[in-house]
């Protein structure tokens, strides 16, 4: 089902290509939020979140200088509460490979919870040159999110840099191999949706 027309893909794309980054708000429907969100309640009940670290394998480290959200990756078999998101992230796929000319062909997700206090660094999501992230996502669920709260996302973009508030609703696409960014400090809890749309060549399982 495809949740927006193809028009309206055209100018995200567009926007897209010439920002690197590009932010949606309203991108679902008040019903869906309140699914997710009780989702996500019901997961952070469960103690399920992790601390979230930076690199991968022998780099892994917890550096709360960092970054200090905690995480709990998503498998959209059993995550089956956020089926509607996962079908908006296929129709984003799928769009981005038509009109971007991008070979997408997987995402990985996580929910994520920035505790009051916490932040993330300025960085770039494609950390190594193995990396087959290509479109970092972002959608927030902070539905009483006001000004004075915090935990924006800053972008450094190429000739000027763009707060965005993670007001409910809103999701942000980036290019994860050019845009900097980073999470200020949340004054509140934050919640979010992240992930990337990665790209996977046929036939390509490892990389040694
Ligand atoms: O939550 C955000 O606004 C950005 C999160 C982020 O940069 C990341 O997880 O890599
Ligand atoms: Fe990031």
């Amino acid at each position: 089902m495809a949740y927006y027309q193809e028009g309206i893909w055209i100018d995200w794309v567009d926007a897209l290509s010439e920002e690197n980054c590009l932010v949606v708000d309203d991108f679902i429907t008040d019903h869906e939020l309140s699914i997710f969100l009780d989702y996500f309640q019901e997961n952070l009940k469960e103690d399920d979140f992790k601390k979230a670290g930076i690199g991968t394998g022998s780099d892994f480290q917890l550096k709360s200088q960092v970054r200090g959200d905690y995480i709990r990756w998503l498998n959209r078999e059993q995550d089956i509460a956020l089926a509607d998101f996962f079908e908006r992230v296929d129709e984003a796929i799928a769009r981005f490979n038509r009109y971007c000319f991008l070979s997408l062909s997987g995402s990985e997700f996580h929910m994520a919870h920035y505790p009051k206090g916490t932040f993330y660094k300025r960085h770039l999501d494609q950390f190594n040159q193995r990396s087959n992230r290509l479109i970092s996502v972002i959608l927030y669920l902070n539905k009483d999110w006001k000004s004075g709260d915090g935990g924006e996302l800053k972008l450094y973009l190429d000739d000027h840099e763009k707060t965005v508030a993670p007001i409910a609703k809103r999701i942000v696409f980036m290019r994860s191999d050019q845009v900097e960014h980073e999470v200020l400090e949340t004054h509140v809890d934050r919640y979010s949706l992240t992930g990337w749309l990665l790209y996977q060549p046929p036939g390509l399982t490892f990389l040694a």
